[in-house]
């Protein structure tokens, strides 16, 4: 569905040289929904205003849906749909209207823009809210209505741009559950950016990890988590000193293999220990540390996270940037 080989974009800033794309090559097969995850200024809207035919690459070159983005635009434009951030769904036209309208501008005749904008519609639970004004509906609906409009013309490819940033976790939760139902019923590809990590973790079959302007991690949740080392215990202690004694007993727990210890220490004073398997090293842990008296509080077994891949790669958490 999309090929790219070393696609890239730059722009130029006053006498400065921005690489916002720095030669990107992604595959996107039939039927996938892939999430572009990154930080704020990674390049992952250039990324999609390049597939999108929005922007022109600087160099390389990419197929979308069987056309060349460069030399066939218009080809491509036809067989994809585009939601960019905070699209243009608003205003005082009536929300049936304004789908049917944009059917007729994808070249639809009166008849076919009218059914294919009630199945939407109907697809989109938006079908009480077809006569209501669409600057009036509530942030979800909007963002579904954005939804709608892009697929009026039946493309087998949907770009969705932060389809939910701005909206409440409720309003997420069902935004995810109409995509999933419209991947179910027409079998959409759809290719996808957002900054949040458990989106991404629990939505995408594949997430492209982008960070610079490159795609610096290609795979399944599982995959990009599994090459991270170990899950991470987390024993909260009553006291700086505590979390210090906590940070040296590491070499006396053989099982625990080679861990990384940490010694936070401040407010609420912590020792980390990443490990290969947490629960069955946190046993002996446990006896370590009381044995040479440590106050315990707590303790927190953890899988690795999407984050912790980022932190792996980059050595920076996307949380942390995110806040
Ligand atoms: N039109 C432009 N002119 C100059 N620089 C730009 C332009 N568009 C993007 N950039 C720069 O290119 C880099 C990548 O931006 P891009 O919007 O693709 O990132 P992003 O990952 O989508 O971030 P966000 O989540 O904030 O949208 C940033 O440094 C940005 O400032």
């Amino acid at each position: 569905m999309i090929h790219t080989h070393e696609l890239a974009r730059t722009f130029r800033v006053g006498k400065d040289v921005v690489e916002a794309v720095r030669g990107v090559d992604i595959d996107v097969e039939e039927g996938e929904l892939v999430a572009l995850l990154g930080p704020n200024g990674a390049g992952k809207s250039t990324t999609l205003r390049m597939l999108t035919t929005l922007l022109e690459p600087t160099s390389g070159t990419a197929t979308v849906a069987g056309r060349d983005i460069r030399t066939e635009p218009a080809e491509v434009r036809r067989r994809i749909g585009f939601v960019g951030q905070g699209n243009g769904a608003g205003g005082d036209q009536r929300v049936g209207e304004e789908l049917r309208t944009q059917g007729l501008l994808y070249g639809l005749d009166r008849r076919t823009a009218r059914r294919r904008a009630d199945e939407l519609l109907d697809l989109l639970d938006l079908g009480g809210a077809s006569d209501r004004e669409a600057g009036k509906l509530s942030g979800g609906q909007r963002r579904r209505l954005d939804i709608a409009m892009g697929l009026v013309h039946e493309p087998g490819l949907l770009f969705l741009d932060e389809p939910s940033t701005g909206l409440d976790p409720h309003s997420r939760a069902n935004l995810w559950e109409h995509v999933a139902r419209l991947r179910e019923r027409l079998g959409t590809t759809v290719v996808l950016t957002t900054h949040y990590l458990d989106e991404a973790d629990d939505m995408a079959e594949r997430v492209l990890v982008i960070d610079h302007g490159r795609v610096i991690a290609d795979g399944t949740a599982d995959e990009l988590k599994g090459k991270v080392s170990g899950d991470l215990v987390t024993f909260s202690v009553g006291s700086e000193e505590d979390a210090r004694t906590g940070a040296g007993i590491a070499e006396r727990v053989p099982s625990a293999g080679p861990a990384e210890v940490v010694a936070a220490v401040g407010r609420d004073p912590e020792v980390r220990f990443r490990v290969e398997r947490g629960d069955g090293v946190l046993p002996e842990l446990l006896r370590t540390l009381d044995a040479a008296g440590v106050a315990l509080l707590s303790v927190r077994v953890q899988r690795p996270t999407l984050d912790d891949v980022f932190l792996t790669l980059t050595g920076r958490s996307l949380r942390e940037e995110e806040a």
